[in-house]
């Protein structure tokens, strides 16, 4: 029955509080698209299996989240939390779920290096060498190292650069991974990415498509690294 005074009524109150209009586009590269099928990409690699790992991208002031627990791989654009960076209030809300339990990482990254998106991996590249390397994972003189980025100036690295990534204890909870990952990422100025002893990766950058080439060139550089490990080759090359 339509109320005279509320036409929200007449809606429900999905349209009002849902804020639907943030995560509903027919725009492939919107991101709440974006999130769903990039997720349903990493659990075909093997990266997000198992409800492990996920994507957040930031859109000017808003960042859109994936929801926890769930199979990664099957998220649908209006399972997406939308949070205000600003008031870190949330905009969009489902009822049903839980934000990711990465979200203060996620925030973290965004507050610290104003990236545009973040990438969260359970792969087992990743996990391999935090058990085959102790501070740092290190790498030298391989072509594909040319596809990260130097970060405090412009331009990638160099084939014979080396490439470094720390590595971070894992926490009981994910959340509680913050303080370090904040205080690893101000003392490491240059990285894009940070590994997590036993657990995955964070990787970031200017923009989505800027993060899924690092993950996807960090995961080339971590696989390549484990097989020469295995070979007795060193990753670093010596001169
Ligand atoms: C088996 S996944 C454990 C939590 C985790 O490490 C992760 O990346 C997923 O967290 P979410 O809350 O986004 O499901
Ligand atoms: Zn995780």
């Amino acid at each position: 029955m339509p109320c005279c005074s509320c036409h929200e009524i007449d809606f429900g109150i999905d349209v009002g509080v849902d804020n639907n209009h943030l995560i509903a586009s027919k725009d492939p590269t919107h991101p709440a698209n974006m999130i769903c099928e990039l997720c349903r990409l990493f659990y075909t690699n093997g990266w997000c299996t198992g409800t492990g790992g996920g994507v957040s991208i930031r859109d000017a002031n808003k960042a859109y989240i994936a929801p926890s627990g769930v199979h990664k791989e099957r998220m649908v654009p209006s399972d997406m939390f939308v949070m205000d960076l600003e008031s870190k209030e949330y905009l969009r809300k489902p009822a049903k779920y839980k934000a990711s339990a990465c979200t203060p990482l996620f925030l973290d990254i965004y507050n610290i290096r104003d990236s545009g998106a973040c990438i969260h991996t359970h792969s087992q590249n990743a996990v391999m060498v935090t058990l085959l390397f102790d501070k740092y994972f290190e790498i030298s003189s391989i072509e594909q190292i040319k596809a990260l980025p130097k970060v405090t100036e412009a331009g990638n690295l160099w084939y014979s650069d080396k490439l470094t990534i720390p590595i971070l204890e894992n926490t009981e909870r994910e959340e509680d991974l913050s303080e370090s990952l904040q205080q690893c990422i101000k003392s490491h100025p240059n990285t894009t990415a940070i590994l997590v002893r036993r657990h995955g990766i964070f990787v970031w950058g200017e923009n989505i498509w800027k993060a899924k080439v690092y993950n996807e060139a960090l995961d080339y550089l971590m696989e390549l690294a484990i097989k020469m490990k295995q070979f007795g080759i060193p990753t670093v090359k010596q001169e």
